[in-house]
């Protein structure tokens, strides 16, 4: 569904993903972890095509196509979607009123539910909500847009204990329900603390160090690895 070809991303002049390739196919939940500054949110900023990520080699493809001269927007109508790190606030935005624009307002009070989030629907989007609040609600946002590849940037952090299970439940239900057409989804998270592995079902890991991915394997094992080891590849 995805495929990260060779690719290299720069922002400004400094080169943050070098010559990374990976693929994502269908029904697969692949999970990136990586020091900070390694360049995982780039990675994903780049693929949705967001302003000052530019990749200077490689191809991104999604279903086959190359996404590089398509607009975010256009990438988004496509079936790409990413829950940011640091979602911005919506001022004078409701939540009703955002799922009303994307046609989402039949499901917004179920999936709000689902997120411990059913009594934000009246309130403007992220405007004045805890950490772990907005971290729920940006996830809340992807899976109301229901993209066919859903990216999540550290979906659990900030969050406390319990809620990280809402948001892993809430996570692979979403990446495990096909799309209306029959489709099967995929989705990619990038995570730190790994509490997130102990609600989701079988997923590819990957470290990713200065900008490579350097080791790919069980995600659950990798993370078992950093926790033990630190970032660096397991030996061959
Ligand atoms: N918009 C930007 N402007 C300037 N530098 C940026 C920008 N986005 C990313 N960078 C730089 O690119 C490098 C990679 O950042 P990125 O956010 O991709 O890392 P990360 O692996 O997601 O880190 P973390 O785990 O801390 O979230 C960092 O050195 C960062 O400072």
């Amino acid at each position: 569904m995805l495929a990260f070809k060779n690719v290299s991303v720069s922002v400004g002049h400094q080169e943050v993903v070098r010559d990374l390739s990976l693929t994502v196919a269908p029904g697969e939940l692949h999970v990136l972890m990586g020091p900070n500054g390694s360049g995982k949110s780039s990675l994903l900023a780049a693929a949705m095509g967001l302003d000052g990520y530019q990749v200077t080699q490689g191809d991104v493809l999604f279903n086959g196509q190359s996404v590089l001269k398509l607009s975010t927007d256009e990438r988004a109508k496509r079936g790409m979607g990413l829950a940011f790190q640091r979602p911005p606030a919506l001022e004078g935005v409701t939540y009703a009123a955002f799922a009303s624009a994307i046609g989402a307002e039949d499901i917004l009070e179920q999936e709000a539910a689902r997120l411990d989030l059913a009594q934000f629907a009246h309130r403007d989007l992220n405007v004045g909500f805890s950490g772990g609040e907005t971290k729920r609600s940006e996830v809340l946002k992807l899976i109301l847009q229901a993209p066919r590849l859903m990216m999540f940037d550290e979906p659990e952090s900030g969050v406390d204990l319990e809620h990280v299970a809402v948001v892993g439940q809430a996570i692979k239900r979403a990446v495990s329900t096909q799309t209306p057409d029959g489709q099967a989804r995929a989705g990619i998270i990038i995570t730190h603390t790994g509490l997130i592995l102990d609600h989701i079902d079988t997923a590819h890991g990957h470290i990713i160090s200065d900008g490579r991915l350097v080791h790919s394997g069980d995600a659950r094992e990798l993370f078992r690895h950093v926790q033990s080891h630190g970032y660096r590849a397991p030996a061959a």
